[in-house]
């Protein structure tokens, strides 16, 4: 675990100027030793320094860990009109990481492609490398007209730019309302705002990144902080930055308890509350994420699903519950139980009533919206299933996004300059060469759907 997120550190960052904070007041900097109560983050080297503590009870799970703090002075550069006022005050951005996704039908093909681009969604062998841009064409045209077909039926487009900006919106409403200034931006890893775009030209002076992830995954958090660090690598001023990671928050104590909130709220729609199955459906990754490159993601649900439960256990809630994992693509094993299967087979064993809870992410999206509330509905239906529910996203919940500016403050102090790593500098270094690898892996990447015509079945 510790290896596949120490080798996705960042590097330096500078940032956009696309919220101002109104609350500019004075911190003073300084090297410090304070403990960084986030339940599993690293410092901008990446060293993860503590883990989830399995053993503590919620209310003590988020108090672990220590880490050494080496703020520093402004960085950048100050405009002449901010130059004399401002010197030694605090500006802290919180970066918000997010998937992204297509905001029209016309966008879905280049969004897919995108997704399908990134190493950490594909991963291909060294050796093969050069086929991954050919490959993600060939499958994002492929898959394009499923995915629009999906995206056409929650109106024509993702939710996700929308509710990510209302949750930054709210999360610096509450980081005021605790008494710190900070600018909250937006970096999606597959479509706009992209990453690059995020990080432009701000005066701020702390970095707090925080995936909108619960739980890591190399594929989702993991691929986030790559690019991050592939950005911070070039620019030596701007490496200096002090920036704190958080790498996971599904334990802490804000986060469950806003879960279990919405789970008992949404048990009271059942006539018959005790009856009814919690059923957990979680996005999935394919095995090999978590069998040979040491992905934590299976593990942090399952702990995820455990707190959730003896929360509501906690409140005297005792119903019966089960994990599964949906939305998989491609010829690959994902992680199992299949949600589809096991809706079928509970549905056997007749289970009547049953709530759903998407678990991996906290807003509303394709797959809450087409997959659970429509595909995965009608099957529990058909499989003998007779009530059915859906949990919420969290969303903009207040308890949720007050907990998340708890995380963003208590990782504050753990901020400290990055160091640099390399990137796959491929086209700018050698373009002949790059151009030669796309077309033979244009060539290849046909060979092999026309060879293996299953293997196209299962994309589309
Ligand atoms: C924790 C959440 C997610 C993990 C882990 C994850 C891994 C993962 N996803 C794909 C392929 C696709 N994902 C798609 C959409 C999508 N994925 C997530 C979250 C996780 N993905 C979200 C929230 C969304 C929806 C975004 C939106 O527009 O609302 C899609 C596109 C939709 C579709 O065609 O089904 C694909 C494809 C892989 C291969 C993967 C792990 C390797
Ligand atoms: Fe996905």
């Amino acid at each position: 675990m510790d290896a596949a997120m120490s080798s996705y550190a960042v590097s330096g960052l500078n940032i956009s100027q696309s919220n101002t904070s109104k609350f500019r007041h004075k911190f003073s900097l300084r090297a410090c030793e304070l403990p960084c109560r986030s339940s599993l983050c690293s410092n901008a080297n990446g060293r993860t320094f503590h883990n989830s503590h399995l053993d503590l009870p919620i209310q003590n799970r988020n108090l672990v860990g220590k880490t050494f703090c080496a703020a520093e002075a402004w960085i950048h550069p100050l405009s002449s009109t901010e130059s004399h006022s401002h010197v030694e005050e605090e500006k802290v951005g919180v970066l918000l990481l997010n998937l992204g996704g297509p905001e029209t039908l016309h966008d879905v093909q280049p969004f897919l492609y995108n997704l399908f681009a990134d190493p950490d969604i594909i991963r291909l062998p060294r050796l093969f490398r050069f086929l991954q841009r050919p490959l993600a064409k060939l499958i994002s045209t492929l898959r394009a007209p499923k995915s629009k077909e999906g995206y056409a039926s929650i109106g024509g487009g993702s939710p996700l730019r929308k509710i990510t900006d209302e949750q930054a919106d709210a999360l610096k409403l509450a980081l005021e309302a605790k008494k710190v200034a900070a600018n909250v931006y937006v970096a999606m890893r597959y479509w706009h705002p992209f990453t690059e775009e995020a990080i432009k030209q701000d005066k701020i002076n702390k970095l707090v990144v925080l995936p909108l992830y619960p739980q890591y995954s190399i594929s989702t958090t993991g691929s986030s902080v790559r690019v991050l660090q592939d950005l911070f690598r070039e620019d030596k001023i701007l490496s200096r930055l002090p920036v704190a990671i958080i790498q996971s928050w599904y334990q802490r104590g804000g986060y469950v308890k806003s879960m279990a909130d919405l789970i008992e709220k949404e048990l009271q729609n059942f006539a018959s509350t005790e009856e009814v199955m919690i059923f957990f459906s979680a996005h999935g990754v394919p095995v090999t994420y978590v069998r040979d490159a040491g992905d934590p993601y299976k593990d942090q649900m399952e702990d995820c699903i455990y707190l959730i439960m003896q929360e509501l256990k906690a409140r005297g809630i005792n119903n019966d519950h089960k994990l599964a994992y949906q939305s998989r693509v491609g010829p690959v094993q994902w992680l199992k139980p299949y949600t589809d299967e096991v809706l079928v087979d509970l549905g056997k064993q007749g289970v009547k009533s049953l709530l759903a809870v998407p678990v991996s992410f906290v807003s509303e999206h394709i797959e809450t919206l087409e997959e659970i509330d429509m595909e995965y509905k009608e099957l529990a239906l058909e499989s003998g299933i007779e009530n059915w529910g859906r949990v919420p996203a969290l969303g903009c919940t207040s308890t949720f996004i007050t907990d998340l500016a708890d995380a963003v403050i208590e990782a504050m102090p753990s901020a400290s300059a990055m160091t640099t790593s390399t990137t796959d500098g491929s086209f700018n270094q050698d373009p002949v060469g790059y151009a030669i690898k796309m077309l033979l892996g244009s060539f290849l990447a046909f060979v092999v759907l026309l060879a293996f015509p299953a293997f196209k079945n299962q994309i589309v």
